[in-house]
């Protein structure tokens, strides 16, 4: 379990991050949504024990991260800007991880050759930027960690290959209850992929959600009625967004999808149509005030 409470991060006059408080549960797949300058890879960082925080309390398992050594080898971060010696092959720096990380598994390392299909003498910075930060994830999964920590990650890749990258990171999900926590400015690529999702904007989180959960309690409902129920009955209703085209009415409403029906039946409408509502949607409606900036994080 990662415990982050009251995180606050400042550079020099910025405050990068401004009293920051989330949870990550074990197993869980946690994207981390926001524009560019919200904090996300300040947050990242510090809970890769790589920056210290200024107040506030960053935990993994109960224990402090930062200067934390032996937890440290439980976790790793795969940064936006990649890291490698100059002239290593990928050879001379796995070499260098096995040293480092106590959990390296040679087997991982051989069955993820073949997986990426990328020369072990290879000079990785030969290799092109998308194939870099492949060698990036086939040295980091090899070091088998508990938690990945990944700074928008997928950018560079081509689309088979982050789908390839993504069943990697879920299989391991799975089979070991590996926790991800990764970064993105894009809703919709996390959409599959993650369980629960956290915007961040300007050093604090706006929205924290579980996505099953959120999926599950909020519909858009298209109805037409012969006659016009009484206005109490939407009243008590958890509309959060209501039009009306001609007769019929476009709603985005809260609550359980077999007793709204059974409400509407009651006044028995013409047409009831349940329609797929996609995740922007949710948060768009969900967000209220803060949709501009929801807004702006899915659409960047
Ligand atoms: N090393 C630093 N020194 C000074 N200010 C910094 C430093 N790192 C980040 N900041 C500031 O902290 C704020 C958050 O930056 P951060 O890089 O965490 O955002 P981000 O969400 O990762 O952005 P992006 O999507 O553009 O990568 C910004 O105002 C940035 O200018």
């Amino acid at each position: 379990m990662i415990k982050i409470s009251g995180l606050i991060k400042r550079f020099e006059d910025t405050e990068a991050l401004t009293s920051l408080t989330m949870k990550v549960n074990k197993g869980s797949i946690y994207g981390l949504l926001g524009s560019n300058g919200a904090g996300k890879t300040t947050l990242l960082k510090t809970l890769a024990g790589i920056y210290q925080e200024d107040e506030g309390e960053v935990q993994i398992s109960e224990e402090p991260v930062f200067e934390n050594e032996s937890l440290k080898q439980r976790l790793i971060m795969v940064p936006d800007t990649l890291y490698f010696f100059p002239g290593f092959t990928v050879e001379e720096m796995a070499d260098f991880y096995r040293k480092i990380y106590h959990r390296w598994t040679e087997e991982r390392y051989r069955q993820l050759e073949s997986v990426f299909g990328i020369s072990r003498q290879q000079k990785i910075q030969k290799l092109s930027k998308g194939m870099q930060r492949q060698v990036a994830f086939w040295l980091s999964l090899s070091v088998m960690p508990d938690i990945m920590i990944l700074d928008e990650p997928l950018d560079g890749l081509d689309s088979v290959m982050r789908q390839k990258v993504k069943n990697l990171l879920v299989q391991d999900v799975a089979e070991r209850e590996m926790t991800i926590i990764i970064s993105s400015h894009n809703l919709r690529e996390m959409e599959d992929f993650c369980d629960h999702v956290g915007i961040l904007h300007q050093g604090k989180l706006l929205l924290e959600k579980d996505l099953d959960e959120l999926k599950k309690d909020i519909h858009k409902i298209q109805i037409a009625f012969k006659e016009t129920p009484p206005e109490e009955m939407f009243q008590k209703m958890n509309i959060l967004h209501t039009e009306k085209r001609g007769s019929v009415h476009l709603m985005i409403i809260r609550g359980v999808k077999e007793k709204l029906i059974e409400e509407f039946k009651a006044f028995q409408p013409v047409i009831v149509d349940i329609l797929p509502l996609t995740l922007e949607e949710i948060f768009i409606y969900e967000m209220g005030d803060h949709a501009y900036e929801v807004d702006q994080v899915i659409f960047a």
